[in-house]
């Protein structure tokens, strides 16, 4: 299952994103927001990454105009890696570097077709452990230990 969510300016993209990912299969939790009614990313960068660690959801993707605000938000839950991609390569990175469990897009900045294919490079990238040591350096700074 996963947790998607966007302000105002990331609702289209999160709609079209959406759409693909049921489209291939994948289940999703639309957190909203429902609308393009001007709302504020810290309540959907929160409730994104609330549900990714409460409901132990596979990863969420979080949108806004640019994606820096929404994830910022996201990161302020404890034991959420959001990391903001901008193209496949980044996409990729997030995975197999960062573990990202949150990834962010740009409504404003990155088309659909970009973002599908970005969602394509996280989905199909592997963590490679030799990073894990890093990534437990973060958990402890955090105060909790999170895999
Ligand atoms: O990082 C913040 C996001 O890009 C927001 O989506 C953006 O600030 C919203 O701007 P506005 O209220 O002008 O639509």
């Amino acid at each position: 299952m996963i947790a998607i969510g966007s302000d105002h300016a990331g609702y289209e993209l999160k709609e079209e994103l959406k759409k693909y990912l049921q489209e291939k299969g994948l289940k999703t939790k639309d957190l909203g927001t429902n609308d393009l009614s001007s709302v504020d990313y810290p309540d959907f960068g929160r409730k994104v990454g609330e549900a990714v660690i409460n409901d132990k959801l596979d990863f969420g993707i979080v949108v806004c105009g640019t994606g820096i605000g929404i994830s910022i938000a996201a990161n302020k839950v404890k034991g959420i890696r959001a990391a903001l991609v901008y193209d496949e390569e980044t996409a990729s990175l997030a995975k197999m570097h960062n573990n990202a469990n949150v990834i962010a897009l740009g409504g404003r900045k990155t088309s659909i077709e970009e973002a599908k294919k970005i969602v394509d490079a996280y989905l199909s990238s592997k963590f490679e452990e030799r990073h894990q040591k890093r990534l437990d350096k973060i958990s402890v700074y955090e105060g909790e230990h999170h895999e």
